[in-house]
């Protein structure tokens, strides 16, 4: 069995005395692609500040966040680089994306050129066409799903082992879509893990080996992707797995990650 590149111990999350997040343990391997499901407010979005250690004020964490040997032990931040759901906040509206960009990379060691070479080909993987276009805007002059599409380079620019992509698709456009799930999957590649948050099931589907599904602030279910769309046992996964059934989409789980768990288990739902 891999080591786990994240191993996640009763992580609870609460807020002046309400528990939001109710005290979680999972794990990651090298490479692995998982799904975070869940309803609007079942506290996906914390769960994926806290691994990234960027907990809004006024959030208080308990339990441990621990990734793995392959990059460097250790927990806090760096470890794992966050696509936040609200773009905007992510970027810095004074500095040109192309500057923003070059700052990870420029620490990672790459030269002044190197990087906004570099950056210009992340603004392309994450579906940016004429990305050399881009480096020198600033946020304000750019769309939404043009802005989504500047904070994926910008994770992906962090070279962090464990990447957690809170909705990284929701103001994207079918082909973008397409083009940022493929740039996800080629960048687990190598040993990066990917933590993926979606209400898209059939983006889930196809991208992801397991999913945890998440609900009223607890994993309710858990398992093997194709385990979990032929056979749901929580009632939010039977509704969740019935809707996309319903929408036509078609639900294929992905095999092809590294690490990916074994298909034999099934999927599991676990008591509230
Ligand atoms: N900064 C905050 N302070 C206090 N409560 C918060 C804060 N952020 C979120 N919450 C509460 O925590 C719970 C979980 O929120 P969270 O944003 O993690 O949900 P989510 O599953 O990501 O939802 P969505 O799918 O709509 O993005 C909700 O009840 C929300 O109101």
């Amino acid at each position: 069995m891999p080591a786990p590149a994240l191993s996640v111990t009763d992580l609870a999350l609460s807020s002046g005395g309400r528990q939001l997040v109710h005290p979680l343990t999972f794990s990651m391997v090298a490479g692995e692609r998982v799904a975070l499901l869940g309803a609007s407010g079942s506290g996906k979005s914390l769960t994926a500040a806290a691994l990234a250690g960027q907990l809004p004020e006024g959030i208080s964490a308990g339990g441990t966040i621990t990734f793995g040997a392959g990059f460097g032990a250790g927990s806090g931040k760096g470890q794992a680089a966050l696509i936040r759901q609200d773009p905007a906040t992510a970027l810095n509206p004074l500095v040109p994306i192309g500057r923003q960009l070059a700052i990870p990379l420029r620490s990672a060691g790459y030269s002044r050129a190197d990087a906004q070479a570099e950056a210009a080909r992340l603004l392309a993987r994450a579906g940016i066409g004429e990305p050399a276009k881009f480096l020198p805007r600033y946020t304000g002059q750019l769309s939404g799903g043009q802005l989504q599409r500047a904070c994926i380079a910008l994770a992906l620019a962090c070279g962090a082992p464990v990447l957690v992509a809170d909705e990284p698709t929701t103001a994207l456009d079918a082909v973008t879509q397409n083009t940022v799930l493929e740039t996800l999957r080629m960048w687990s590649t190598g040993g990066r893990s990917l933590l993926f948050i979606t209400h898209d099931l059939a983006a889930a589907a196809s991208l992801c080996t397991r999913a945890l599904v998440m609900e009223a602030g607890r994993i309710v279910e858990q398992g093997p992707m194709a385990d979990l769309l032929r056979n749901p046992r929580h009632p939010y996964t039977v509704r969740l797995v019935q809707a996309a059934s319903r929408s036509g989409e078609p639900l294929a789980a992905d095999s092809s990650a590294e690490g990916a768990a074994p298909r034999s288990a099934t999927a599991t739902a676990v008591a509230a």
